[in-house]
């Protein structure tokens, strides 16, 4: 049900802040599996379910990252990156709503190490089965090699020539080095399976369920170490809107944001914004992490771009291989290469063919904070890619690019790839996002200096308030993210329902309960 804003509840049992992956994923699994209400409040539109029809073309059509719901944020350009883009989407559905749908689990020593980093409940063995759950339900299919462009198919013949093995099942969590067709959230006619068709469609008519679109959380009332409700700003003004619990999901740079603007953060930092400290927690907003990305730029040989145009269906980030740098100590691979070559940018102006290399344990921290108008929807946000003390980071992406160098020395592919573009030379001088934020609001135990979630989700120090989306992750998984993130939003929903992941992951069927 979508609230009217003239209906707007005085009260609900459980408010939950972003309707995007983590936010969809736990609104419908606590929903689903319980009597109390549950608001969800989204700062972008809802479109409806996906049966009604009416959402909007480019954000279905799976081939490119469309920007019309885009909240326009870029890197605050202080040391380590130029200023980047930071596409996020502001629309139910959230980044699933314009993602590049690739699926990828990660790999089990991700899981495995938040759980020794003093998380239990989250090793790869606990929480596979909604791992597997949240694949069902976003509708990933495999591919095969027949399935994929001339472009495509090169770049993974010439990754196996370079040394990778073929592999068919990199969204497995035990899935080694390895070069193939990446598994997509896309069905057959080319629509981007959305997290909100994935979890809220089959909770839309609960009656303890409602939808509260168009309307930004500005601030969480706390008061004596409590999580007391939400105040609203929708087109109609402002509301606040008491609750039990306050769930964030609204995403690695704005849950940070929220937590701050309410004053649960580092106290020195909200004292000079002159925010009155609820909680001093001094891990909110660090920690910020994300896979940086080396890239080759390439012209396409010519009447490329005209024949990928003319294919009824090419997702183009659809090629995944992975490797091990020198320095993996720490699980099977570290490196992704992969490429974009169609109608996809995210970024206009972008060549028709890219190729990257991503470091997937990066180590460099970037942060986020409020700029001096406390304004939650553009906050401060500064990655500082590539600046890891050890140079960690950098040689990974090297040894990424020398791999990438020897896939394009190649002929097949070298023919497909056509020219370089110039401005290039040197790809570690411009090192680029995966857009894959995570880790500002790390899990960890209260003995650890910079957790601001325990292992239940739940904010150390204030009752009622949890977070649930990639922003808890307490090192990145090494895959794309989507998925994970789901995984965390249906897994503290279960916890809280207190129902094993098993309890939840056995609702395969269409409805979630
Ligand atoms: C361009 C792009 C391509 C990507 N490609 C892939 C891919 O191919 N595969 C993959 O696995 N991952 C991919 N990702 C990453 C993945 O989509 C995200 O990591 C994931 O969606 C993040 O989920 P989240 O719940 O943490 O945040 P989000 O999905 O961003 O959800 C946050 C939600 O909260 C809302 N919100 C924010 N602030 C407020 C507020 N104050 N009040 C109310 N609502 C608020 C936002 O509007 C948004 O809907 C991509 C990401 C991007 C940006």
């Amino acid at each position: 049900m979508t609230t009217p804003e003239h209906h707007l509840p005085d009260s609900v049992d459980t408010v939950v802040i972003g309707g995007g992956t983590g936010g969809a994923a736990f609104a419908a699994t606590f929903a689903a599996h319980s009597d109390g209400t549950v608001l969800l409040i989204e700062a972008g539109p809802d479109y409806g379910a996906r049966i009604d029809g009416n959402w909007p073309a480019d954000m279905l059509d799976a081939r490119s990252i469309p920007l019309s719901h885009d909240y326009e944020l870029h890197t605050a350009s202080t040391v380590g990156d130029s200023r980047l883009d930071l596409p996020r989407a502001r629309i139910l559905g959230g980044c699933s709503a314009h993602n590049g749908c690739t699926a990828s689990l990660g790999a089990r020593f991700d899981y495995d190490e938040w759980a020794t980093q003093g998380n239990p409940g989250w090793t790869a063995d606990e929480v596979e089965p909604l791992l597997e759950w949240v694949r069902d339900r976003f509708q990933v299919r495999r591919y095969t090699m027949d399935d994929l462009t001339p472009p495509q198919r090169a770049f993974v013949e010439a990754g196996i020539l370079a040394g990778l093995p073929f592999a068919d099942d990199l969204d497995d969590l035990a899935a080694a080095e390895g070069i193939g067709p990446m598994p997509v959230n896309v069905t057959a006619d080319g629509v981007r399976f959305n997290s909100a068709f994935a979890f809220i469609d089959a909770v839309r008519e609960r009656p303890n369920f409602s939808i509260l679109a168009d309307s930004t959380v500005t601030r969480i009332h706390i008061e004596d170490g409590v999580a007391t409700g939400v105040f609203v700003q929708h087109p109609g003004g402002v509301n606040f809107i008491a609750a039990s619990r306050v769930v964030v999901s609204a995403g690695a740079y704005h849950s940070p944001a929220l937590l701050l603007r309410s004053g649960v953060g580092p106290a020195d930092e909200l004292e000079a914004l002159g925010i009155p400290v609820e909680v001093d927690l001094p891990g909110v907003g660090k920690h910020l992490v994300d896979h940086a990305c080396v890239q080759l730029d390439f012209a396409g040989r010519p009447g490329l771009v005209e024949e990928l145009a003319a294919l009824s269906w090419n997702p183009d980030e659809q090629t995944v291989g992975r490797a091990k740098s020198s320095l993996c100590d720490d699980g099977p691979y570290d490196i992704h290469v992969f490429m974009v070559a169609g109608a996809n940018s995210g970024h206009p102006g972008l060549p028709p063919i890219t190729l990257y290399g991503g470091a997937m344990r990066a180590r460099s921290e970037g942060s986020v904070t409020l700029a001096a108008d406390l304004d939650v929807v553009n906050p401060v946000i500064d990655h500082r890619y590539g600046t890891d003390p050890e140079g960690y980071d950098r040689q990974v992406l090297a040894e990424s690019l020398e791999l990438l160098e020897r896939m394009v020395a190649q002929p097949e592919l070298a023919q497909v790839l056509g020219e370089r573009v110039p401005g290039t030379a040197d790809p570690l001088a411009n090192i680029v996002n995966y857009c894959h934020p995570a880790g500002s609001c790390k899990m960890g135990p209260a003995t650890d200096p910079l957790a601001v979630v325990d292992n239940t989700g739940s904010v150390h120090g204030v009752a009622g308030l949890y977070v649930a989306d990639a922003s808890i992750m307490p090192a990145i998984t090494r895959g794309n993210i989507n998925l994970p993130t789901a995984m965390i939003g249906a897994r503290i929903a279960a916890g809280l329902l207190d129902l094993s992941p098993l309890d939840i992951a056995s609702t395969r069927s269409t409805q979630i309960a």
